[in-house]
């Protein structure tokens, strides 16, 4: 047998792990009927040729605004081919397309152009757009999900877009825009808000229950038959409730539980490998966070990694100042003062990566005892992938030398 069919064929846990995934739309929705009627009476004109309104979306995280506005976006493509009417929808991640120029070369291209994502000037690639948008007579619906994120460098693409429509005389346009993030309304021009504003549509969190709904809806696609405990879409819904009725949270912790316990070569999901799921997605995000730090930080925690594998389990700040200070010799790199890194242990604290707690040592003052929150294997691997702390690897074996500290009285 094939090694990769064997390895294929051998999950006794999942059906379809992808169904768990956030690219996937599943083929219904529950409890997000009043938000698919709206948006669908919304954009219903589109069959007629005629422009439908722009509208705003917002709500928290997974909250489904994406996965709606691509379920309704799928149906209207459905009816328009049904009727014979041109309707094109085209989705755009402002995350990844942040700018102008990439919005417009996003757009042309979709309609048949070939314009390169850098190089022209904005004009003429607004122009090629409109060409292509004109071409024929459509409606042409434009998802900019995110949007926030593209206002972040001004408002000018949202005030083209918003006004095309007095330039073209086949094709029409409307847009639909996305957000977890209301601050960005502020950002803009009153006459882009107004334009773009012209319908919105609010997606409230989901409670437990709704979760449930959701989740056995898509393990019954997942997961074989019977694998589930009784008591793990429970557990799974109500922990991702408790955090603002997230549902890509819920399907994340779902999904990270299956792997756990087909890692583990059980038969069953339980509810223990949901907890053991919590602490995997939590370390995952700590992770994540870790990796954007910057370099003095990450130096900080490295020195903090010295000392916990030198047997300390709690550190004070000048501990952790002589061992930091000692590393940036290391790497070449001009340490900052040790009140510059008081305060980088602070937000290293706030960020959860950390814990301190500040304690009174009677007449001597105060101090901080830290101590790490991360298991030292995971940060120290997240560490190492930074370049520039690269040269450090090779000093592992040395660790306990950094540690010899002149500060060490000082507490
Ligand atoms: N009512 C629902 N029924 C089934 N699946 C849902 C529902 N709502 C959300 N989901 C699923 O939850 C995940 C997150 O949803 P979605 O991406 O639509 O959230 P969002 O509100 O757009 O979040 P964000 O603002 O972070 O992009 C997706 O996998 C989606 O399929």
């Amino acid at each position: 047998m094939n090694v990769f069919e064997r390895i294929l064929s051998s999950s006794r846990i999942f059906k379809n792990r992808d169904v768990l995934r956030h690219t996937y739309t599943p083929d219904e929705l529950p409890h997000r009927d009043e938000q698919i009627n709206a948006l669908a009476t919304i954009l219903a004109p589109a069959l007629r040729y005629e422009t439908p309104s722009n509208v705003l979306i917002y709500g928290k995280t997974g909250t489904g605004k994406t996965a709606t506005v691509k379920f309704v976006a799928r149906q209207l493509e459905e009816m328009s081919s049904k009727l014979g009417v041109r309707c094109f929808i085209h989705y755009i991640n402002c995350e990844l397309i942040d700018t102008q120029y990439r919005v417009f070369a996003s757009i042309a291209n979709a309609l048949g152009r070939n314009i390169p994502m850098t190089g022209l000037p904005t004009d003429h690639v607004y122009e090629e757009m409109k060409k292509a948008l004109d071409l024929r007579r459509q409606v042409v619906i434009i998802v900019l999900d995110e949007i926030d994120k593209l206002v972040k460098k001004g408002d000018e693409a949202l005030y083209n877009l918003t006004r095309i429509n007095s330039e073209l005389i086949n094709a029409k346009v409307s847009i639909i825009g996305i957000s977890n993030d209301l601050k960005f309304k502020s950002f803009l021009d009153p006459r882009v808000l107004s334009s773009l504003s012209e319908e919105e549509l609010v997606f409230p969190p989901y409670n437990a229950e709704q979760l449930r709904d959701i989740l056995e809806q898509r393990a019954k696609l997942a997961f074989h038959d019977g694998v589930l405990d009784d008591d793990v879409i429970p557990f799974c819904s109500a922990l991702a409730a408790q955090e603002h009725g997230d549902a890509r949270k819920a399907l994340d912790l779902l999904r990270v539980s299956g792997e756990i316990a087909e890692r583990e070569g059980a038969d069953r999901v339980t509810k223990e490998h949901v907890k053991k799921a919590v602490k995997k997605i939590e370390s995952d995000q700590i992770a994540e966070t870790v990796r954007t730090l910057p370099t003095h930080s990450k130096v900080l925690l490295f020195g903090m990694i010295v000392l916990t594998e030198s047997g300390y389990r709690k550190f004070t700040t000048g501990e952790v100042y002589t061992v930091y200070r000692n590393l940036c010799k290391k790497i070449g790199l001009d340490a900052l003062t040790q009140r510059r890194v008081s305060d980088l242990i602070s937000e290293l604290d706030m960020l959860g990566i950390i814990n301190s707690i500040i304690i009174s040592k009677g007449r001597y003052g105060r101090t901080r005892e830290i101590r790490l929150e991360m298991p030292v294997d995971d940060l120290k691997a997240v560490l190492l992938e930074d370049y520039r702390l690269e040269a450090l690897s090779s000093y592992e074996k040395n660790l306990k030398s950094l540690t010899t500290l002149d500060t060490f009285g000082e507490a």
